[in-house]
């Protein structure tokens, strides 16, 4: 799956980079003659990319292909639990004819390679996917030197049910997008909002048993593996937490 998800990604961001081209210097109407006026885009420059550790090759790709279609050169820092990939890429695109030095992987841990990065004075723009904690710290040493970064970080993501929906489906989608792939994933289903009057039968559904309006966390922790990953992926244990709606 990730394979073709990197593939259709850079497919999608070269299209947009001759599109771009074919649209460069189009001009701008104006009210008065005398003035001319167009559109030039320019790359920004040497951009870094940070990045966690899950879904390392496809977070990657979703930071590298933007960057290259933009003409911008680009270092990407990929989490240190999970670098490979990352080099097998920087591998595919010098087998492609990338030209050297247009794309870099700078491997090591956040504070010793994703940092500096950060902070230093020739890179003009930061691109971060990861932790909320790591995101704030980035975000203030960008902003000595009010350097543009974006952002794509942690949170929870809920399902609502409503009382008319079919309720089995509800749970079987609750349960899938919470813990498919272990849960090691941004958009985990990991928080349920249910209409109080069909709480029971979701929980019950869900194989839960709880009061309405109380919080349920329950723990799908299997063997020691599954307990480090949870443990660096979100607070430990991962919570599956549900509130009543009234
Ligand atoms: N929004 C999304 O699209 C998305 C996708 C996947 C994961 N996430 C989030 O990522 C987090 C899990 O990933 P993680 O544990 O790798 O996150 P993390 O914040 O610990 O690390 C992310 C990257 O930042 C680097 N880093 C750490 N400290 C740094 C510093 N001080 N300066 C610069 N770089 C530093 C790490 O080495 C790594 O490459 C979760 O919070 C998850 O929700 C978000
Ligand atoms: N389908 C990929 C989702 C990446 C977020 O963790």
């Amino acid at each position: 799956m990730t394979k073709d998800d990197v593939a259709g990604c850079f497919e999608y961001y070269a299209d947009l980079a001759e599109g771009l081209d074919a649209k460069q210097k189009a001009p701008v109407s104006l009210p008065m003659e005398t003035f001319k006026s167009y559109v030039l885009k320019e790359p920004l420059g040497v951009v870094a990319l940070i990045t966690p550790w899950n879904y390392p090759l496809l977070l990657a790709t979703w930071k590298v292909a933007p960057a290259l279609a933009a003409g911008c050169t680009a270092i990407l820092k990929p989490s240190e639990l999970a670098s490979v990939t990352c080099l097998e890429l920087a591998d595919v695109c010098r087998e492609v004819g990338l030209p050297p030095g247009v794309l870099n992987i700078l491997t090591g841990l956040g504070t010793e390679a994703g940092a500096p990065l950060a902070s230093h004075p020739h890179v003009d723009k930061v691109a971060f996917t990861g932790s909320n904690a790591t995101g704030s710290r980035i975000m203030a040493s960008a902003a000595q030197m009010v350097k543009p970064v974006s952002m794509e970080l942690g949170g929870k993501s809920p399902i609502i049910v409503f009382e008319d929906v079919d309720l089995d489906k509800a749970a079987e989608w609750t349960l899938f997008g919470c813990f498919w792939t272990n849960g090691q994933i941004c958009s985990a289903t990991s928080r349920l909002l249910v209409h109080v009057s069909v709480m029971p039968s979701v929980l019950n559904a869900c194989q839960m048993t709880s009061q309405p309006k109380a919080k349920v966390e329950i723990l799908y922790v299997t063997n020691t593996l599954t307990t480090f990953i949870f443990a660096r992926y979100n607070t430990f244990p991962l919570q599956f937490t549900v509130y009543a709606l009234g």
